[in-house]
């Protein structure tokens, strides 16, 4: 897939200029706690890169899906203080990324100082990146840093648009994920399975037609399987699925078998009349789920499966949970399968690629996050790479490189 060309912090001198930094700290968060705090990690190298070089750092990013609402409990205010500590230095905190408040904000920086800005995603020009909203960011910046890769896969206003209006680089995240995910999987050693599960239905499943073109084996887990399951025609009862991508799904069925590939679906499910923790279960195979019911794990014979053809694999891509892993005892599948992962992985015979802000966390829940070959903040951005896809948000860097360099 190669390298793409862009500038690096390597091209840039930050000192007194106002650096208008795209993160992702869209963090996995229960019950208003964070309890992943790897996007957050990671991200942490380029901003104190750029403020120790003196620059006015202006951090900016989504958080969930508020749909241009300002929607309070979607605020990023909360994650000023994860990212001060973090830092080992203070953040300031504007109440909007654009206009007064944000402009008055920057202007009180002095140079090596830190400001975050309010959820971008509270203006509905973010989504559809709207050149007022990537006006209003540009004016708060004399350069661009573009550190988000795993919303690099959203052509919005913060992550394509205003890489256009200001002068743009790669940050060394984004430099790290892309040159990792080369190394590893440029030209992987196969049979190649990728396990896609979760609950983001409707924005994943689309790329897996694509997917199943370049891995031998595709495992669907999660809700993910709930809306396969359900378009074969079983009754998923309560289940989490998304009813409008029935079609979709049974043409990735058949593209997949057209491609070659093999692809797995659940045989058993767990069960539960209620979403809460260690709630009465019951195991079921996908033709008994009961009305009244919702799947929320997929059930001990799916994971020998999925293990059995992970040993048989030489390269595995992981996104998303096979559960509602945060949830006892929806996250067994999880923890069964990435213990497997865990041990081919350290035996030698697994290369295991694994990516997602809640997959992370679920790796690290099942304690095989540091035995992985690579994990990587991205989910839906690395399934996207993966297809062969151009990144809106990478793009916009090359072409902002062969504008200053061409
Ligand atoms: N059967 C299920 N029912 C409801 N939620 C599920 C189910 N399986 C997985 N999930 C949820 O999917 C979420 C992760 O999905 P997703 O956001 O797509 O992953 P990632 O952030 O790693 O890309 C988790 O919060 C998990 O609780
Ligand atoms: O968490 C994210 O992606 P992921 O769930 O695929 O890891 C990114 O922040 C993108 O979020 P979005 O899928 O709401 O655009």
């Amino acid at each position: 897939m190669g390298m793409p060309a862009f500038l690096t912090l390597d091209d840039l001198d930050p000192r007194g200029k106002r650096v208008l930094l795209r993160a992702d700290l869209n963090l996995p968060v229960r019950d208003g706690q964070i309890t992943d705090r790897t996007r957050i990690e990671r991200l942490v190298p380029t901003i104190l890169e750029l403020a120790e070089k003196g620059g006015r750092v202006v951090v900016c990013s989504h958080f969930d899906r508020p749909k241009g609402k300002r929607v309070p409990e979607m605020s990023l205010r909360p994650m000023a203080a994860a990212l001060a500590q973090a830092l080992g230095r203070p953040v300031g905190f504007a109440e909007d990324c654009i206009g007064e408040a944000a402009e008055a904000a920057v202007a009180k920086l002095a140079d090596g100082e830190v400001l975050l800005l309010e959820n971008t995603r509270f203006h509905a020009g973010e989504e559809k990146n709207d050149p007022a909203l990537a006006a209003g960011l540009a004016k708060l910046a004399d350069a661009y840093v573009n550190d988000a890769f795993s919303a690099a896969h959203r052509a919005h206003a913060s992550t394509e648009g205003v890489a256009h209006l200001v002068p743009a680089y790669a940050g060394r995240l984004m430099q790290a994920e892309l040159e990792a995910l080369d190394a590893a999987l440029g030209n992987p050693a196969r049979p190649v399975v990728a396990i896609v599960g979760g609950a983001k239905v409707s924005t994943k499943l689309d790329l897996l037609g694509n997917l199943s073109k370049r891995v031998d084996v595709l495992v669907i887990g999660g809700a993910m399987a709930n809306t396969f399951l359900a378009a074969q025609g079983h009754g998923m009862g309560r289940s989490l699925q998304e009813a409008e991508m029935h079609d979709t799904a049974r043409r990735i069925l058949e593209e997949a078998q057209g491609a070659g590939c093999d692809i797995l679906l659940p045989s058993d499910l767990v069960v539960a009349a209620e979403f809460k923790p260690n709630p009465a279960t019951q195991t079921v195979p996908v033709d008994g789920v009961p009305a009244e019911m919702m799947a929320l794990d997929v059930g001990p014979d799916t994971a020998a499966a999925v293990e059995a053809r992970l040993r048989q694999a030489s390269t595995l891509v992981w996104n998303g949970p096979f559960g509602a892993f945060e949830t006892p005892p929806f996250d067994a599948a999880t923890v069964a399968v990435a213990a497997t992962v865990g041990a081919l992985t350290t035996a030698g015979g697994l290369k295991s690629i694994g990516g997602g802000g809640d997959t992370v966390a679920a790796l690290r829940h099942a304690g095989v996050a540091e035995r992985m070959t690579y994990v990587s903040t991205a989910g839906g951005a690395f399934l996207e790479w993966l297809e062969g896809k151009t990144l809106p948000g990478v793009a916009a860097l090359q072409s902002a490189a062969q504008s200053k360099t061409g």
